[in-house]
């Protein structure tokens, strides 16, 4: 039995008073670990730690200085990424190839990013704006962040977090998900030889721990990665003593298909952007709105394409194809079967639809067609490897069925029609616009979202302004 701990002042802690949480592997549902249940002490503590680092030196650091550390760091999950993926395959159930191939790499590209971009911070000209006196702006860190990742992408996520946070000179508290801790106190333990002690503190836990980090007096800015009720509760803890929140609170992002594009191409990129990591991906491509005309040839090339996915625990080391894991713990899988158990008699399960037998909470990719806009599967977001299929007849009718939920992070179009994908791209309510492709992400550009899916954006120099605040100096002379 393996046994995580918290990073606190740059060194190891378990829970101060005990208490630990089972981790279990979603391969086979068997617990292998546990993590610190960390409390409101240990919190405080975490907190305290990151206050001094930040106030003792770290806010004092040139961007040159945090950029060499960023490069440490991204050197050193280059270094260790095979040893990453295994820690995030057990924990997760992700299958070893495709999660090196997918996210160590970005990761290694992420931090050098932010690395360059921590010497790149923007401001408006000094100058003489009123007679006599001259105007220059400082941009600062904010402080201490507090930062809440999840389990989809529990290393990854961190990296999106710790980027700009440190780039921009703020330190930090991160706690990760009650289900998926190792891969992040591992990348603390690593980041502990770049970063002074306290620059980023890890702090394991579950929901009571995140609440305790809301509430605390210290963080200038909550960020969380997470699901819409979370966000919520984080918001308005922050709110009681107006700290910064950064949320990006998941989607259920529209693929809107037309009826002028090569439907089985299509198909074949929609069911990889909609069935990778098993769907459990805030930007999944998991509700298709199709062209009436092309809308059941293209269901059934979708399902045809779920043929082609195969379970995590059938990989050969090393293997590219399709694998996909378990869901992520027994909560997300009751969720995801209810939802299929529930689908309307209208509609039509064209594969999957039931867990899959064996041991883990495999849940096997499945396509519905044949749903309507307010049926309880289009409105929701599933997280899990299922792609829904809804018909359109004109384009009004596919935007309005795209806006038609609280969600508004990531979204995509179809069409060979480039003045369609200029109107559409203006039309839809979402921080992102794919056309003719759909999950793929560069660290130059924003990820974020509209409407309930939060405010704030990862990645981009839009997301190390957010970890930063803007003073105006003015000087009479
Ligand atoms: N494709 C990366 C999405 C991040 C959140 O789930």
């Amino acid at each position: 039995m393996q046994t995580f701990h918290n990073i606190v002042d740059g060194k190891p802690a378990p829970a101060a008073d005990g208490r630990t949480l089972d981790i279990s592997d979603p391969k086979t549902g068997e617990v292998y670990a546990t993590s610190p249940l960390s409390g409101p002490a240990d919190v405080d503590a975490a907190y305290r730690s990151a206050r001094r680092a930040f106030d003792e030196g770290w806010r004092d650091t040139t961007p040159s200085d945090r950029m060499n550390a960023l490069l440490t760091m991204a050197d050193a999950v280059q270094a260790h990424g095979e040893e990453l993926v295994e820690i995030e395959a057990r924990d997760t159930g992700k299958p070893t190839g495709l999660t090196l191939s997918e996210e160590i790499g970005p990761m290694v590209d992420q931090l050098r990013f932010f690395a360059g971009a921590a010497r790149h911070l923007e401001g408006r000209s000094t100058g003489e704006y009123m007679e006599g006196h001259s105007s220059s702006i400082r941009r600062e860190p904010l402080g201490v962040i507090g930062s809440i990742t999840p389990w989809n992408y529990p290393m990854m996520m961190a990296i999106w977090k710790i980027g700009p946070a440190i780039a921009a000179g703020n330190t930090m508290v991160l706690k990760p998900s009650d289900t998926t801790p190792a891969s992040t106190v591992r990348l603390g333990e690593l980041f502990s030889e770049a970063l002074p002690p306290g620059v980023l503190n890890v702090v394991c836990g579950d929901r009571s721990t995140g609440v305790a980090m809301s509430e605390h007096p210290i963080p200038a800015m909550l960020a969380i990665t997470g699901s819409i009720p979370a966000g919520k509760s984080v918001a308005a803890a922050a709110a009681s003593r107006v700290a910064r929140v950064h949320l990006e609170l998941g989607g259920n992002a529209p693929v809107i298909v037309f009826d002028d594009v090569d439907v089985k191409a299509a198909a074949a990129d929609i069911a990889v952007a909609g069935f990778f990591n098993a769907g459990q991906d805030c930007t999944a491509a998991t509700r298709v709105i199709a062209h009436a005309d092309v809308a059941d040839a293209l269901a059934e090339a979708l399902a045809a394409e779920a043929g082609g996915v195969l379970f995590s625990r059938d990989e050969q080391t090393g293997a590219e194809d399709l694998f996909i894991p378990p869901l992520n713990n027994p909560d997300q899988l009751s969720k995801v079967s209810g939802l299929l158990d529930r689908v309307p008699s209208h509609a039509r399960v064209l594969t999957g639809g039931a867990p899959a037998d064996g041991p883990g909470w495999f849940y096997p990719p499945t396509v519905v067609s044949g749903l309507q806009q307010d049926d309880e599967i289009v409105q929701t977001e599933v997280f899990g490897p299922v792609i829904t299929v809804q018909t359109f007849t004109d384009e009004d009718e596919a935007v309005a069925f795209a806006n038609g939920t609280p969600y508004g992070l990531a979204s995509s179009v179809w069409t060979s029609d480039h003045s369609r994908t200029i109107r559409l791209s203006r039309a839809l309510d979402f921080g992102c616009v794919w056309v003719n492709c759909h999950i793929p992400l560069v660290a130059e550009m924003p990820h974020g979202g509209f409407k309930e899916s939060g405010y704030g954006k990862d990645l981009s120099g839009y997301s190390l302004e957010d970890y930063t605040r803007i003073k105006h100096v003015m000087s009479k002379y």
